[in-house]
């Protein structure tokens, strides 16, 4: 048979676990509430689970995952899969345990949690050390294989692989020095075959292990691991390994040495195992999932393009099949809730339900592969293009700080600031619904919000805080608040994806070019400043973080993009410093979440990144302090990039790692302006007086005190005045108390 004209297996490697309309969210908060039992939490998650096995049945696929649902998350769900609990975290019920070990509750913290891989989905991270005893828990599993199999459907129990498991795991905190997770390998793959055996016992003919951390750079040591563990496990199942999130690169030949039986590529943004698989050779029975559909983008699939690689891969295998590139758990689920999209940009779209169909288009013979249209002459925006072209070199580049330190106000010593938001109360958040709904006059709106920013101003008047922000009542969203207002971009009604537990995120849609067609925030800022005499900061969300917070364009390079994006934010500063601004601040809490996956693509990504905020802030005057404000800690690995940045001062989430990004910025030469967080604001905890000024005296310790700021780590939107208004006034007292002892 002519190889096209047969039918490939349609599969996907994981699906949406919220409810289309966030069923799983609304139960979850109401069960941690009190207002739902447990049973009516069960009831919930089965409400969940059965519509996803609808729409996994709906479309047609010849194999489905199953066990991809998670009350939390999936790695969690993998740790409670192999008993990994944290002592602290053990309680008599186990819906207890896991919620303890998600959320924390009266007697422990909860498990850390942390970003996965280049996404904006948080996961829980493992505590293993070496006397964790790892023990096989299948119930979860086999009780949702026999849900899918019940409805006829070809299931495939999914588990987070063994490797990946404990890479992302981190070593508890009385492990010994130079004990990593990993070096418990062999105990977990004996569990790891427990937990094969009982699924295979249930009738499972296939097991899908997920390894995303074999698409990040691996020593010869970890690539050794999982050639002995894909050896021993691929005797007790067929396995599926899939990646996702970039090439399995050097990992691809070890996983097909050690025999297991299918693969699944990610052939979005790892088109480099097509050549990988071709010069390495495969056995022409290997089930090869091409991941040809986009997993964490929501455009319509090139199935033209897509074909073409189907092609490529059935000339090594006669067992090729199609499937997304990863779980489809980043995009929203049904394109049909939007009502209010542009037709043009709904026909180019495509959300799960949506990518389920490509999948099994493709999949089928006699069915067109048609390629994408191109994106309408009316998205480009020739004016936008022809001033990013026409930018003079060293448009990305201010004098020397030294000399804009001259020029830029004396704050003295320790200055106090805020990092932009205050409390967002109900009522704000009800009159800015109301204004979206029509229901509130913009006139009332405005006075509305000003009534608010005059309140904020006051607050921070009284407490004394040196240079001031206007509070962001109107922001709903940091980035969703500026896609709003420029050119480009497109909001969804119902686009909504899981960030993390039961918090989502509706990312906005960068569809075509970016520009500005009129200030997004002088009106906020300037009225600010026209009731102080204290210098207000403006308060703009960065480039890098608008396009990792939103679903954004892949038919040009990601630098372009973003250099659309700073133009525009290149005019609001310009506007900003016009109406009388002096500090700018350029929110960049993204900038570390971008970046690649794997070295190779760092140093480029390092190269736009900065750029592009450069590009945004370099035309500010000298005069002019250009502020930034970092989060999510992790800064390791972008330390050289903050540096690059150049901004005048960088405020950085700091309290909970004591500061340890000071020697990091040190050992940069990073010499400018610096307000390491001395409160850490994810916690309603009140610091008091003396640890705030210990923190500060470490931190001018590190850095000396000529350039130390004293601020939160992060915006205080989340808190209540309650304990804004005392931990503000004890920050500022602290700040007193340090600056008295340097002068
Ligand atoms: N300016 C923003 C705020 O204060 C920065 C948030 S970073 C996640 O809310
Ligand atoms: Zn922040």
């Amino acid at each position: 048979m002519n190889d096209e004209l047969k039918t490939l297996h349609a599969t996907v490697i994981g699906y949406p676990r919220i409810g289309a309309d966030r069923e799983l969210k609304r139960a979850l908060e109401a069960y941690w509430s009190g207002r739902l039992d447990e049973p009516g939490l069960d009831a919930a998650a089965a409400t969940v689970r059965s519509q996803m096995l609808d729409d996994l049945a709906a479309a047609g696929l010849d194999s489905v995952p199953s066990g991809t649902f998670s009350l939390y998350d999936h790695v969690l769900d993998a740790a409670f899969a192999v008993d990994a609990i944290a002592p602290r975290h053990r309680r008599d019920s186990p819906t207890d345990a896991y919620f303890a070990a998600a959320r924390g509750d009266a007697e422990a913290a909860p498990l850390e949690m942390t970003k996965w891989f280049d996404t904006n989905y948080h996961y829980l991270v493992p505590e293993i050390g070496p006397d964790t005893e790892f023990r096989s828990r299948p119930a979860k599993a086999l009780a949702e294989y026999d849900e899918a199999v019940l409805r006829g459907l070809n299931a495939r129990p999914v588990l987070l692989g063994p490797v990946s498991f404990l890479l992302l795991a981190k070593a508890t905190d009385n492990a010994p020095e130079g004990f990593q997770p990993l070096d418990r390998l062999d105990e977990l793959t004996g569990v790891y075959a427990e937990l094969l055996t009982a699924l295979v016992d249930a009738g499972a003919t296939r097991v899908q292990l997920d390894e995303p951390a074999l698409c990040a750079d691996r020593t010869e040591a970890e690539l050794e691991a999982v050639r002995t563990v894909y050896t021993e496990l691929g005797r007790i199942a067929d396995l599926l390994v899939t990646g996702g999130y970039g090439p399995f690169g050097e990992s691809l030949p070890v996983l097909l040495d050690a025999g297991v039986a299918g693969i699944a590529l990610d052939l979005v943004s790892g088109r480099d195992d097509l050549e990988t698989l071709e010069s390495h050779g495969v056995s022409r029975e290997t089930f090869i999932v091409a991941g040809v559909v986009d997993g964490r983008n929501i455009w319509r699939c090139d199935l033209a393009a897509a074909g073409a690689d189907i092609e490529r891969l059935q000339r090594l295998s006669d067992n090729v099949g199609v499937g997304s590139s990863c779980s489809l758990l980043h995009v929203p689920i049904d394109l049909e809730a939007e009502s209010g999209l542009d037709p043009l940009l709904t026909e180019r779209l495509a959300f799960a339900r949506q990518k389920l169909r490509e999948i099994t288009s493709l999949a089928t013979p006699g069915t067109g592969r048609p390629g994408r249209p191109a994106s309408p002459e009316s998205w480009r925006d020739e004016i936008v293009r022809a001033r990013l072209a026409d930018l003079p070199t060293g448009a990305d580049r201010r004098a020397d700080y030294d000399e804009r330190v001259k020029q830029q106000p004396d704050l003295g010593l320790l200055p106090t600031t805020t990092i932009g938001s205050f409390p967002q109360t109900a009522e704000l958040r009800q009159a800015r619904s109301a204004h979206r709904r029509g229901l509130m006059i913009d006139a009332d709106y405005r006075a509305r919000m000003k009534a608010e920013v005059a309140a904020v101003i006051a607050e921070q008047e009284k407490l004394g805080l040196d240079v001031l922000v206007h509070g962001e009542p109107e922001r709903n969203d940091m980035v969703q608040y500026f896609a709003e207002q420029l050119t480009g971009f497109a909001t969804t009604d119902a686009g909504w994806v899981q960030s993390y537990g039961s918090r989502c995120v509706r990312p906005p849609i960068l569809y075509a070019d970016v520009a500005r067609t009129a200030p997004m925030t002088v009106e906020w800022t300037g009225y600010a400043q026209s009731i102080t005499d204290k210098p207000v900061k403006g308060m703009l969300t960065g480039p890098v973080t608008i396009l990792a917070w939103s679903f954004v364009r892949d038919d040009q390079p990601l630098a372009d993009t973003a250099d659309q994006v700073a133009l525009a934010l290149r005019g609001e500063v310009a506007d900003l410093e016009a109406a009388g601004t002096r500090v700018i601040q350029v929110d960049e809490p993204a900038l570390r979440e971008l970046l690649p996956v794997r070295a190779a693509g760092r140093e480029a990504y390092r190269r736009w990144a900065t750029r592009a905020f450069r590009l945004a802030t370099a035309g500010a005057a000298p005069g002019t302090a250009i502020h930034t404000h970092l989060c999510y800690s992790e800064f390791g690995e972008i330390i050289d990039a903050i540096a690059e940045l150049d901004a005048d001062v960088t405020s950085i989430e700091a309290s909970r790692s004591k500061m340890e990004v000071l020697a990091d910025l040190d050992r940069v030469h990073y010499h400018r302006g610096v307000g390491p967080g001395v409160w850490d604001i994810h916690s309603p905890r009140v610091p008091q007086v003396e640890e705030m000024a210990e923190a500060l005296r470490l931190a001018a310790r590190a850095t000396g005190p000529s350039r130390l700021w004293a601020n939160p780590d992060c915006g205080l939107k989340t808190r209540r005045y309650e304990e804004v208004r005392p931990a503000l006034a004890n920050l500022v007292e602290a700040a007193r108390i340090v600056r008295a002892e340097h002068s």
